[in-house]
């Protein structure tokens, strides 16, 4: 019996201590940070929805400087915000640091059989961004671009009927809708519009929302059974995964559905036409008899030549399910902040619909307008300086020991860029750093600052948003329908400032309108 107690209080002992071990990671190394609480680290200030962690690690920076650390559990995380080490971090080391920062709870990147391009690491990234590079490629983008238009359109028949009575109506949830419908038609073979009535939107936006504080939780301190966890969580919904899985067995399902479709075609002689959705793009890449190609990543480098454009079927799901995911969310949120600032800066408001007048005089709103839409870019970049919405995205994980700056970063340490610090340090921007101003990307330095590392709403390197192109293509269409008919304002059921909110992407409460017609 005492011999038990004696194993148990030892291993109690060599766990404890460990963590505290862990806990005190970036104190043994010098380098500053909160410290949080032993176990947990701290997860209990990165988890509050009602706290944005990225707004959060922002406060952390004025208090601790450009380069910290901080732990999650048993995850430590180097912050920075200085531009010349988050060029390095992307662009230069991009070889020591090609994975992204991932929750134990999110699977294995180079094993699990759903992993996909956000989460994929090393060849099996390269495989899948080489197979879904063309899916935005200018010449995709300009037949996208009807799809994009008729959704517009569409969106534009909503607001006039919900705002007849001069009523304010929010424009989040408006944007939202617009989005999940043009990602539903380009993404999952969604035919007609489903603005309004669309029965998986709401599962889509709870992946966003705040009801699973204990799954990245679980993941951070237990990092051993957060496989376990994972296995039970998605055979069984109600531990937290439900919307998720929702989403996941609706994609199986069109991409079954569209498989049996093909095979039918095949047998009756029908030949395969033009790729009609993601669905239809990645099935032409995908693979007969593999089920996963178990790529070793053990000498992966930049330079490779490795070339397999297969996927499994499982892949083609993942492919399509993360552009769901972050296709939906960013746009409309991007949307919503410029609308928001473009309502508090009227004078910034006229000068764009006098463009927009100019440029697209006609019903229609064709591709090559798009390019002429110059302070419609300057006013879209404006904003994500600002509001850096989709920040959880711009780091890595330490695949190489390195240093960085005067940090020695071990295999495993997850790096974060403080993008809300970066985007406003007056250093890089000047005294009005924290004003909105769209004519500053006139100037042709404002560019040079992006290449160095200074601007990165989409990252920056290999890695960069993939949906950029395409989130550009559909605000600037959006807009320029809406500015053309109507003249934002705020109203008493604006919030000024915004209350910000939200866990993977910082997001507004809402974002309330007037929607004045200008005839
Ligand atoms: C305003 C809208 C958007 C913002 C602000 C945004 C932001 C970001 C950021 C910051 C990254 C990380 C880049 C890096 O690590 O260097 C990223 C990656 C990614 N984004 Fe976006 N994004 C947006 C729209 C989209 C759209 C429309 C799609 C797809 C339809 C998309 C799909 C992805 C994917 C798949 C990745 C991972 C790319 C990779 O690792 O190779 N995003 N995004």
């Amino acid at each position: 019996m005492s011999i038990i107690l004696l194993v148990i209080t030892a291993l109690l002992f060599g766990v404890l201590s460990y963590y505290l071990w862990i806990w005190i990671y970036w104190r043994r190394r010098g380098v500053p940070g909160p410290l949080g609480y032993p176990v947990v680290g701290s997860f209990l200030s990165t988890i509050e929805h009602t706290n944005p962690q990225y707004l959060q690690i922002r406060e952390w920076t004025k208090q601790y400087g450009s380069v910290y650390g901080y732990t999650e559990g048993t995850m430590k995380t180097l912050i920075v915000s200085e531009m010349d080490l988050v060029h390095q971090l992307f662009v230069t080391q991009y070889d020591n640091f090609y994975g992204r920062k991932l929750n134990p709870i999110q699977g294995d990147p180079e094993k699990d059989d759903r992993a996909n391009l956000f989460s994929a690491q090393g060849y099996r990234w390269k495989r899948l961004r080489a197979i879904a590079s063309p899916t935005f490629s200018n010449n995709s983008l300009r037949k996208i671009n009807l799809t994009v238009e008729d959704c517009a359109i569409e969106l534009l028949r909503h607001i006039e009927e919900q705002t007849t009575g001069g009523e304010p109506i929010n424009m989040l949830q408006f944007y939202q809708e617009f989005t999940m419908d043009v990602i539903g038609r380009i993404a999952m073979g969604q035919i007609d519009s489903q603005m309004f009535r669309n029965p998986l939107l709401n599962f889509v936006k709870a992946i966003f929302a705040d009801n699973r504080k204990h799954i990245p939780l679980i993941g951070g301190v237990f990092p051993v059974l957060a496989q376990i966890f994972r296995y039970f969580m998605l055979k069984f919904p109600f531990l937290g995964a439900a919307n998720f899985i929702h989403v996941h067995k609706t994609m199986v399902s069109a991409v079954h559905n569209r498989i049996a479709q093909r095979e039918e075609d095949k047998n009756n002689g029908i030949e395969p036409g033009e790729p009609q959705d993601f669905i239809d793009l990645f099935l032409d890449a995908r693979a007969e008899d593999v089920e996963h190609f178990g790529e070793s990543n053990a000498d992966f480098s930049k330079s490779s030549s490795y070339n397999n454009r297969q996927l499994t079927t499982m892949e083609v799901v993942g492919q399509c399910t993360v552009f769901l995911i972050a296709g939906f969310d960013t746009t409309a949120l991007s949307l919503s902040y410029s609308t928001f600032l473009l309502a508090t800066h009227p004078e910034i408001q006229k000068k764009l619909q006098e463009e927009v007048d100019i440029e697209c005089p006609d019903s229609v709103i064709t591709f090559d307008q798009l390019s002429k839409l110059k302070y419609m870019d300057c006013v879209i970049k404006e904003t994500l300086r600002l509001y850096p919405l989709g920040t959880l995205a711009n780091s890595r994980r330490c695949m190489r020991a390195t240093k960085l700056g005067n940090v020695e970063v071990e295999v495993g340490t997850m790096v974060q860029v403080d993008t809300w610090s970066l985007h406003t340090d007056t250093k890089v921007w000047g005294d009005d750093a924290k004003e909105f101003k769209p004519e500053r990307w006139l100037l042709p330095e404002t560019d040079k600052i992006s290449q160095k590392g200074g601007y990165i709403p989409f990252g920056l390197g290999p890695r960069q948003c993939i949906g950029m192109r395409l989130a550009n293509m559909e605000e600037k269409i959006l807009l320029s329908h809406i500015l053309r008919k109507y003249t934002f304002k705020t109203g008493k059921k604006t919030d000024i400032p915004l209350k910000l909110h939200g866990r993977a992407t910082t997001q507004p409460e809402s974002v309330w309108m007037h929607l004045v017609s200008r005839n």
